[in-house]
């Protein structure tokens, strides 16, 4: 029998880790200074938490980490009650909130399988194109003037997200978006009423209840049109829209153990909107901000970015950006130091079990910090140094089996996105570095750029990124 867990700190073990494992997450002009992992090292790999009612474990070691989502993920993956979320998804119908089980388990095979399948994510490559090209030809009008990249790069991946969900513009789309994330700020707000289940006197005095049911009868009334729109055109279209590839799903009644409604799908499109916009966004920004705080490794990625487009005479094709070592090494330094869910979704016990010699009882929520694994001065040296060369080797990845790097969780849970998320994320980033330079506002320099993230689920930055566009290479007038 394990030991109970208590609300203290738990000791951190001793991690036996090879030298050379070691070597690879090493930048070769190792520093002094010892790096700073706050949450970790003041608390431990395990900790205990009562977060109002709820009993809660964080998690903030990638051992711990490799326990939870892999070795007792099928304990791990459940994902606890919401109040919020059962509002807005339609009862959690959705992916991201529905319990374990075999509906969640058929919907993600269907989403994964297909609309957010490789090849379908390489489908939607064109829409990609227009709409980073849309924003290069914004930013060259406005070079030499203060341009906000990141109200400019979430437009972006909105539309870009609208047109591989809806297919082409459909009735309602900007409002659609607004609306989501009307919703998906309200829901955030609403956990007070997670932790205190017992107290629904709070769900009175608290008056968000009517507010997020009210914004839920809008989103079904906008989504509904737009499924109404789009069951007339399913077929007519070269490119299908995620929307239109879960609709035909879902007429193929007997291929489904669980029946697929249209409330079920209006809940999915609720998923890729909210999980799928802000996210791509977010990476972009902390990216081109860490570059500006590092010329070093902005002049590195322009040598690469332009040298590789430039040989080649253009810069759409899958096969060239495969080339783009660097920017990808970039990518995973910028989810390293800025996982956009840095506490990734929550998670629950479903079984009581043991964990590093703790017993974790039933229906405990669980925790995991990804941002402090990304830190973890014991996998990475000097882990507070933006230094993408550290990926190089090609060796640490994403996908969830490096337990010490996972941006997007690991296990059951994972993000079904990654694809669709990071070739939104590579495109861009390649954009702007062939062809602008990038320069902060009033002849500021690297070291006035206020990194500091905002309070929240997500990480995004707390300021907007305002910088100056100077143009490199002229973009191309758009062929009519
Ligand atoms: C850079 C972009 C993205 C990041 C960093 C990201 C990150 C995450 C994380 C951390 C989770 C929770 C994993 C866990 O609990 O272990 C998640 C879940 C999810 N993501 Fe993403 N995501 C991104 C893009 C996307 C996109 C583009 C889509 C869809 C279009 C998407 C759809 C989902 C869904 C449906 C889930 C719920 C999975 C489940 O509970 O089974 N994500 N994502």
């Amino acid at each position: 029998m394990g030991k109970e867990i208590e609300s203290q700190n738990i000791e951190p073990s001793t991690r036996a880790m090879e030298a050379s494992y070691h070597w690879k997450h090493t930048p070769p002009d190792r520093l002094s200074t010892p790096s700073s992992l706050e949450i970790a090292q003041k608390h431990g790999p395990l900790m205990h938490l009562k977060l109002g009612e709820v009993s809660t474990i964080v998690v903030s070691s990638p051992e711990v980490a490799k326990e939870v989502m892999k070795t007792y993920d099928a304990i791990f993956a459940q994902r606890p009650h919401q109040v919020g979320a059962d509002i807005m998804c339609y009862g959690s119908t959705d992916i991201a909130t529905a319990p374990l089980g075999g509906y969640w388990k058929q919907l993600r095979r269907i989403c994964s399988q297909e609309p957010l399948s490789s090849k379908r994510v390489r489908s939607y490559q064109p829409i990609r194109e227009e709409e980073v090209m849309n924003l290069m030809r914004y930013i060259e009008a406005n070079t030499g003037s203060c341009v906000n990249l990141s109200e400019k790069v979430a437009c972006m991946t909105s539309a870009i997200t609208a047109r591989a969900a809806f297919g082409e513009k459909s009735k309602g789309q900007e409002e659609f978006i607004s609306l989501v994330k009307k919703l998906v700020n309200l829901v955030e707000r609403l956990f007070v009423f997670d932790i205190f289940p017992s107290q629904k006197w709070l769900h009175v005095i608290s008056g968000e209840i009517p507010k997020l049911e009210e914004l839920h009868r809008e989103y079904d009334m906008i989504i509904g049109n737009i499924i109404r729109d789009a069951e007339k055109k399913t077929g007519e279209v070269e490119v299908a829209s995620l929307l239109s590839v879960l609709l035909n799903i879902k007429n193929q009644h007997d291929a489904l153990q669980c029946p697929l409604t249209i409330d079920n799908i209006k809940a999915v499109m609720l998923n890729m909107f909210g999980a799928g916009t802000d996210t791509s966004s977010a990476v972009i920004e902390w990216a081109i901000s860490e570059m500006v705080e590092n010329p070093r490794v902005m002049g590195k990625a322009h040598e690469e970015v332009r040298r590789v487009f430039g040989s080649k005479g253009y810069t759409n094709n899958e096969a060239v950006l495969e080339e783009l070592k660097f920017v990808k090494a970039i990518i995973k330094e910028t989810l390293r130091l800025h996982p956009p869910f840095p506490l990734l979704l929550p998670r629950e016990c479903r079984e009581s079990s043991e964990v590093k010699g703790y017993r974790i009882p039933a229906g405990t929520k669980v925790i995991v910090n990804a941002w402090a694994n990304g830190r973890d001065p014991e996998y990475w040296s000097e882990a507070e140094k933006f230094y993408p060369e550290r990926f190089m080797d090609g060796g640490i990845d994403y996908k969830g089996s490096n337990h010490e790097l996972i941006p997007f969780g690991a296990g059951r849970r994972i993000c079904p996105g990654i694809s669709f998320g990071v070739s939104n994320v590579e495109l861009c980033l390649a954009h702007l570095l062939y062809y602008f330079n990038w320069e902060l506002p009033n002849g500021n320099t690297e070291n006035d750029l206020q990194m500091t993230e905002a309070l929240g689920a997500s990480s995004r930055r707390k300021t907007d990124l305002i910088l100056v566009p100077i143009s490199y290479n002229p973009v191309p007038v758009p062929v009519s």
